[in-house]
C-alpha cells in the first residue's frame, strides 16, 4: 500500500502560488495552419497547493501533458494542436479531471523556424526565432494568455554616424515581445515576430549570398537606429495590432563596449 505522503499536513502551514514541474523536455505535433510541424519544447506546469497539504502529485502533471500528446499522436496527426496555446489549454483540461487545484499555469518554451527569402538572391532561408506561451486558468475560471517572442536583429548607431562623417558602430540586438491577452484574443506568434524583426535597422539572416550581404548592409546603413528607436518602434506597431498589455525590452550587444545597452516599456 503506498503512502500519500503529499496529503499529509506540513509543518508549516502556508499556501505555495506555483508548485509543479520544469525543464521537461518533450515532442509536440502541432497543426500549424494546415501544416503539421513536430516541435521541441520545455514545458513547465504549476498548480496552487493549499497551506493544509505536504505536496501536489508530481506525475499527474506530466501525464497530463502526455495524455495531451498522445491526444494529437494517437489519432489523426491533422486533428494536432492547431497552436501552441492550444496545446498548454489540452494540458490544463487534462489536469482539471486528476489534480485538484484553483490555479494552473501551463508554459511551452520552443523555438519557430520560418522560411523567409533573402534580399537580393531571393534564396531560400531558414530563420529560427524563439517564442514561449504561457495559458493560465485563474481562480474565476478565466483563461489568459502570454504570448513571448525573441528576435535578433541588428542596429547601425545614428550618434557615431553623425559624428564620423558615416562611419559608425554596429552591432546585433535581441527584441523582445510580451503579449498578455484573454485566452480568445486573436494574436499570431509569426505577427509578433514580424513586429519586431522590422523594427530594427535591419533583419539578420542565416543565409546571405554576397549580393544578399551587399543589400543588408546597404540596407542597415540607410536606416540607423539607437535601442531606444527600436524599442520606441516595437512598441507602437504592437499597440496598434495587439489587443493585450504589451511588453517590450531590447537589448543591443555594442560592439564598442564590454557591456550591453538596453530599452525597456510595458503598457
Ligand atoms: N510534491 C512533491 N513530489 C515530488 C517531489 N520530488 C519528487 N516528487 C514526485 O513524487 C511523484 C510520485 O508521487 P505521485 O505523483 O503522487 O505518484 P502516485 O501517488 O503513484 O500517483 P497518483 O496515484 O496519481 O497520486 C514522482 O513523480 C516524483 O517526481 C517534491 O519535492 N514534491
Ligand atoms: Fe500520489
Amino acid at each position: 500500500m503506498l503512502v500519500e505522503t503529499q496529503e499529509e499536513v506540513p509543518q508549516i502551514r502556508e499556501p505555495l502560488r506555483r508548485v509543479g514541474i520544469t525543464n521537461l523536455r518533450t515532442v509536440a505535433k502541432i497543426n500549424w495552419k494546415g501544416k503539421v510541424y513536430t516541435f521541441i519544447p520545455v514545458f513547465e506546469v504549476t498548480i496552487d497547493l493549499p497551506a493544509e497539504k505536504k505536496g501536489i502529485h508530481m506525475s499527474r502533471l506530466v501525464e497530463s501533458i502526455t495524455e495531451a500528446m498522445s491526444e494529437a499522436v494517437e489519432e489523426e496527426v491533422m486533428e494536432a494542436h492547431s497552436s501552441l496555446e492550444e496545446l498548454g489549454r489540452a494540458v490544463i483540461e487534462r489536469l482539471e479531471g486528476k489534480h485538484p487545484h484553483r490555479r494552473a499555469e501551463v508554459w511551452i518554451k520552443t523555438h519557430l523556424i520560418i522560411l523567409r527569402e533573402t534580399p537580393a538572391s531571393k534564396k531560400t532561408t531558414y530563420e529560427p526565432y524563439d517564442v514561449e506561451v504561457g495559458v493560465i486558468k485563474n481562480e474565476d475560471g478565466s483563461f489568459e494568455k502570454v504570448l513571448r517572442v525573441k528576435v535578433i536583429g541588428n542596429t547601425v548607431c545614428p550618434h557615431a554616424m553623425a559624428n564620423n562623417n558615416g562611419k559608425t558602430h554596429i552591432q546585433r540586438a535581441v527584441g523582445e515581445l510580451e503579449v498578455r491577452a484573454g485566452y480568445d484574443e486573436e494574436i499570431e506568434l509569426e505577427e509578433m515576430i514580424d513586429v519586431v524583426e522590422s523594427s530594427f535597422s535591419h533583419p539578420t539572416y542565416t543565409l546571405l549570398k554576397t549580393v544578399d550581404e551587399n543589400a543588408v548592409v546597404q540596407g542597415m546603413y540607410r536606416n540607423p537606429k539607437f535601442v531606444e528607436d527600436v524599442a520606441r518602434e516595437i512598441f507602437a506597431k504592437a499597440k496598434e495590432r495587439f489587443n493585450g498589455r504589451i511588453h517590450v525590452r531590447v537589448i543591443s550587444n555594442e560592439s564598442i563596449h564590454k557591456h550591453d545597452v538596453i530599452a525597456e516599456t510595458w503598457s
